[in-house]
């Protein structure tokens, strides 16, 4: 498979093991140790390595190690690309070549020499980008695009992408070769940003550390004494020390790291250090006019407790000072706490909903659902899809809910939203709920929203029953610019809105691609799909479990997404259910795949060919998870027609879900068309189901006897694309009638809509 991306003459791998490297003998390599000199950019001495070896290792060169990497990652996606689509996609101004590395200065590969043997090629394939005309270049591939603009970790930079960012740093080679003096404008580079004094630094090379010589430091070994925040065995430390390492001290490493990255990037070259107000006033610079008594350091000085109120617009502070409200808002009480362990899960849980609060014991657990329902999930059985390719029809026609793979979001970009999120959601529970305001909402509880973005209720929030064991937030990207005061929030939603446009771009992909296997007319079907409708969720579910005193909860309960697609990111914690068959299937998290489900629009544009797939969210014993679901729409007045439903536009489906919320307490699902016989006995309506599924509520084939008011509603809803009119003429013209078949759909939504019908035999 890997070697279909390869130029034909690549394919054939030759056995390892059989191969001898002839040239390795005659002209023996060195490569014990790294001989290669290194030059680091803030010093910059690199005559001898230019004069001697023509070749240099860079350190210190201020390119962030994550966009190296990243970079690199993209690179290997874009190759991994069958050959064929390398060849077609990656056009002018990019170039493709492979076999010999030499380019016209068009881009185009001199000449594939010997490509029909293996003579004479070099064994390579590459990309030429001419970095001035990148920004004309149009591609609608989503993984040559991502390449193309790898940005998403940089995306606060904002007037400052990566792309551009790369072209700053790479384009300094045709400035070096022109320039007489490489030290002095890369290190006028470099030290713009540093305060004036402090560029005229002396050659290091000279300086001779007096101080060190008087007064020699012990650093061959770590002598700091080391405290675990779980034990807290601090009185050598502070007696004899005053200081000391802390360790298991539950602040995300990712969030260090985070934390610096951005501090760097405030103060780094290029970016400049923008004008402070004066809660993050600078230090003053004294002794700015000579060299004599300063400290060589800037800074920021960071109140915490004023944070809040701190407005900029530029995009790299908010960034930071989103984090440092994130670190100032965390409660320090925990020393004084008699026992660390429940005062950290208290700490944790003081961000949940009171509600969710009481974490019981896991060990005690007995997931009781487990053993009525056995859930597969030895193995991942949901059908993989490849946006390359885009073979999604069985999948969707069968499953409705399928695996993505190269799809081009950048893997950090997955990681690092989730990451936030986790950071906004462990804010306290009362911050939440006052900070994050319109255009995004907070909601628990329930995942059913009204379209304002609010929760419809909080049913149950005084007991545990029937709540659904979820937080999140709503955030409608059209909206995003709007100006949102508070930096944590609007930091997260700066990574959201790549996110979203990330997201839009597979869904445009998925849609069309769906459009044409379903044969349908793709002019008409455009409106069908508008990104300008795409809202994100963003989910955390608390660790739960039920036990013989509590009632069970779901993260989310069953239903069927009302999107014409959804497209979830999951962590690593799982939970994830769906129904094929009538058989329960667990969504294993793989990691950098993304999960595309289809929603009650797609199975309706596609006149229930495909299908919204059933599934649920059960919560874990231990451990919270944390999903972000993108979902798209219909555009504003798009009406859907098919044969199987009568003509109606998003918001007339909306309305209907939101009275049936009202009404029922849940959306009445409409796609499970089947044939119902019914009669009356007495006051009361019968009906037989014969083709609804066992395991779905196990009232296959038995004869459901409710009051005819709760019948009709249920049957209203049901029906009302199908033969409503007919059915209640036929039944006010006749109490007697008798086992009249009517066509119907069935809502099957748990337990708890059953407990609504009376069973009987
Ligand atoms: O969190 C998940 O895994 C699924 C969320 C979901 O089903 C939804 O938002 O509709
Ligand atoms: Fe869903």
């Amino acid at each position: 498979m890997a070697s279909e991306s390869y130029p034909p003459p690549f394919r054939s791998l030759p056995d390892s093991t059989q191969a001898v490297d002839l040239d390795d003998q005659v002209n023996p390599v060195h490569d014990m140790e790294d001989p290669i000199p290194v030059v680091d950019l803030q010093s910059l001495k690199l005559g001898e390595a230019c004069e001697f070896w023509g070749i240099f290792r860079l350190v210190n060169h201020g390119v962030p190690p994550t966009l190296l990497t990243q970079l690199r990652e993209n690179a290997k996606m874009v190759f991994f690309l069958p050959f064929e689509s390398k060849q077609n996609l990656i056009t002018s101004p990019l170039s493709y070549f492979w076999g010999t590395p030499a380019l016209t200065p068009s881009g185009a590969a001199l000449s594939t020499k010997g490509s029909s043997t293996l003579q004479n090629i070099n064994w390579v394939e590459g990309l030429n980008v001419p970095l001035a005309q990148l920004s004309q270049f149009q591609t609608d591939n989503p993984i040559i695009a991502s390449f193309r603009l790898p940005s998403h970790s940089f995306s606060w930079l904002e007037d400052f992408s990566v792309c551009q960012f790369a072209i700053i740093i790479i384009k300094q080679h045709p400035a070096q070769q022109e320039d007489d003096d490489l030290h002095c404008s890369e290190k006028k580079m470099a030290s713009e940003s540093y305060p004036p004094p402090f560029p005229s630094s002396p050659d290091s090379t000279q300086a001779v550390d007096l101080d060190d010589q008087v007064n020699p430091v012990h650093g061959s070994e770590d002598p700091i004494p080391v405290v675990d925040l779980q034990s807290l065995k601090l009185g050598e430390a502070c007696e004899f020390w005053g200081i000391f390492r802390l360790v298991n001290h539950g602040v995300p490493p990712t969030l260090l790291t985070q934390l610096r990255e951005h501090a760097k990037n405030a103060l780094c070259p290029n970016s400049g250090t923008p004008a402070l107000t004066p809660s993050l006033a600078a230090l003053s610079t004294k002794g700015s006019s000579t060299l004599q008594n300063i400290n060589w350091v800037e800074g920021l000085n960071v109140p915490l407790a004023q944070l809040s109120q701190f407005q900029t617009d530029n995009p790299i502070i908010l960034l930071l000072s989103g984090i440092f409200l994130f670190i100032g808002c965390k409660p320090p009480a925990q020393q004084e706490e008699d026992d660390l362990r429940c005062s950290e899960k208290k700490m944790a849980s003081e961000s949940y909903p009171p509600p969710f609060r009481s974490l019981p014991d896991s060990t005690q657990a007995v997931d009781l659902d487990d053993q009525v329902n056995p859930v597969h999930d030895s193995e991942d059985p949901i059908p993989v899809v490849d946006l390359q390719s885009l073979k999604l029809g069985e999948a969707c026609e069968f499953w409705g809910i399928f695996r993505l793979v190269n799809h081009g979001v950048p893997p950090t970009l997955l990681t690092q939203l989730r990451e936030h999120a986790k950071m906004v959601f462990s804010l306290p529970f009362e911050s939440k709920q006052s900070l994050i305001t319109n255009p995004l909402s907070y909601f628990w509880g329930t995942p059913a929203l009204t379209p304002s973005g609010a929760a419809l209720s909080t049913k149950g929030s005084s007991t545990l029953q029937n709540i659904n064991w979820v937080e999140g937030l709503n955030v409608p990207l059209a909206q995003l610019s709007f100006q949102i005061d508070n930096p944590i929030i609007a930091s997260f939603s700066l990574v959201l809105e790549e996110y979203g446009k990330h997201l839009a771009r597979l869904a445009t992909t998925i849609f069309d691609a769906m459009v044409i296997n379903l044969g349908l007319d793709p002019i008409e079907s455009k409106s069908h799909l508008s990104n300008s409708t795409g809202i994100v969720r963003v989910y955390r579910y608390p660790p739960h479990c039920s036990n013989s005193s509590s009632a069970s909860a779901w993260g989310m309960d069953v239903h069927t997404d009302s999107s014409v697609l959804s497209i979830l990111n999951q962590d690593e914690v799982g939970g994830l259910e769906v129904l094929k068959d009538n058989e329960w299937f667990s969504v294993n998290p793989i990691p950098n795949t993304l999960i595309v489900n289809l929603g009650d629009m797609m199975q309706a544009i596609s006149d229930d060919k495909y299908k919204s797939v059933k599934h649920r969210v059960k919560v874990n014993r231990s451990k919270e998870r944390v999903s972000i679901c993108y979902f798209v729409f219909p555009g504003e007045g798009s009406v859907i027609r098919s044969s199987n439903y009568k003509p109606f536009t998003y918001r007339d489906f909306q309305n209907e879900v939101q009275q049936d919320i009202k009404s029922v307490g849940y959306k009445v699902s409409k796609n499970l068309a089947c044939c119902c016989k019914l009669w009356i006995r007495g006051s009361s309506l019968c009906m037989i189901l014969p083709s609804v599924s066992s395991s779905e509520l196990e009232w296959s084939s038995s004869m459901v006897v409710l009051s005819s008011s709760r019948f009709r509603t249920l049957l209203r809803k049901a029906t009302r694309r199908c033969e409503m009119s007919s059915l209640f003429e036929s039944e006010s013209e006749s109490k007697e009638m008798t086992r009249s078949t009517v066509r119907m759909s069935v809502s099957v939504w748990g337990a708890s809509e059953l407990n609504c019908l009376e069973t009987a035999r």
